[in-house]
């Protein structure tokens, strides 16, 4: 186990800046999530912790030592990627151990390690298969159990389930967490997904343009967002965005338009019937879709040319091309400045 330091941390390739000084501080045994879209530099980083890109700048320690020069080799940090390299003409069995064949350890502590890597993963009966006789799920774990075996300091993972389908997606990122749980290791997760994110990471880190945004735990991503990006990135649906002028506390206010207001789909409530309740927003627009999820329907509106999601609840599913007014209740709205992005406050 171990922690992971980035300072200053820069790559560049030829005049492109991919990385630029990031500073991240990861605790030992922490699960740490890197989001962003695509280009954001998330796999660079990653890339260099693993020691697979050189480092332009700044220094990476892994525990005490300063690793910049270091092979991937010597850093004992675990890769697991997108497109799993299992080999098919080799047994689950062989395909774990190949994680220990520059190994000095003796043949019977491999097959200690071998077999509790497939005990824990749930792929003990496996062992002797090939990889054509295997689910994708299963195929994953192996990749895992390579990982697994070598009893890593740290476990690096670059989008280890966007090539699965999506209820495998979700059933491995169970898999993952608990083996987190179980096994205490250092890890470092690359995803574009936030759903991901949200439900693995001990903390989040938000990057765009080569820089981190934000770091935090995800309900302090989702209920203080420092600007509009990692408020409309967080949390899915995306947060609505409206003008200032739409919100009753706004409206006597001068700066309005330099204002815009954020409220999440699941604030803003769509009744059949009026309310009394005291509310500082409430929107009146056209229904132009609907997707009932069971318990709840989220309900798509055109508001004077501005598409939002709100959330209609106890069953009420509104006609399409009804008008229906939502209204979203006290403290449930984001005041963002509408030139820097930033969060202004909450109302
Ligand atoms: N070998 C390379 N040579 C030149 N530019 C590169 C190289 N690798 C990455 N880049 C650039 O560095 C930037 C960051 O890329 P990176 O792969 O880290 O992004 P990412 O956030 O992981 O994106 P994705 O989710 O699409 O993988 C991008 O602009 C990319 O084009």
């Amino acid at each position: 186990m171990s922690t992971i330091e980035l300072t200053k941390l820069i790559k560049r390739y030829g005049k492109v800046e991919a990385v630029k000084g990031i500073d991240l501080a990861i605790a030992d045994g922490e699960f740490v999530v890197f989001v962003g879209p695509s280009g954001c530099g998330k796999s660079t980083t990653l890339r260099m912790i693993a020691g697979l890109e050189e480092i332009s700048g700044g220094t990476l320690r892994i525990g005490d030592e300063v690793v910049n020069e270091r092979e991937p080799k010597q850093r004992n940090i675990a890769m697991v990627f997108q497109n799993y390299a299992i080999y098919p003409h080799m047994t689950v069995r062989q395909n774990i151990g190949f994680g220990l064949y520059t190994s000095k350890l003796d043949k019977a502590e491999k097959n200690r390690r071998i077999e509790e890597a497939g005990r824990i993963l749930g792929l003990e009966a496996l062992l002797d298969r090939r990889p054509a006789a295997l689910s994708g799920g299963q195929r994953q774990r192996a990749a895992i159990g390579r990982a697994m075996v070598r009893n890593p300091s740290a476990f690096l993972f670059d989008e280890p389930l966007s090539n699965l389908d999506a209820q495998l997606r979700s059933q491995m990122r169970i898999e993952i967490k608990r083996l987190h749980q179980r096994l205490k290791t250092t890890t470092v997760y690359v995803t574009h997904d936030q759903v991901e994110a949200m439900t693995m990471a001990d903390r989040i880190v938000v990057m765009r343009d080569g820089h981190i945004l934000q770091v935090g735990t995800p309900t302090e991503l989702y209920e203080s967002p420092v600007d509009m990006f990692t408020a409309r990135f967080i949390g899915s649906p995306s947060m609505n965005l409206l003008p200032g002028s739409k919100c009753s506390i706004m409206a006597s206010t001068a700066t309005e338009g330099d204002i815009l207001i954020g409220v999440r789909p699941h604030d803003l409530i769509a009744r059949a019937t009026a309310t009394d309740e005291k509310t500082d927003l409430s929107l009146t627009g056209t229904v132009t879709a609907v997707e009932p999820l069971g318990p709840e329907t989220l309900v798509h509106l055109d508001i004077d040319g501005t598409a939002i999601i709100a959330t209609a609840k106890d069953k009420f599913v509104p006609a399409v091309g009804s008008t229906l007014t939502c209204t979203a209740a006290r403290g449930s709205l984001y005041l963002f400045d509408a030139k820097t992005e930033k969060l202004l406050s909450r109302s």
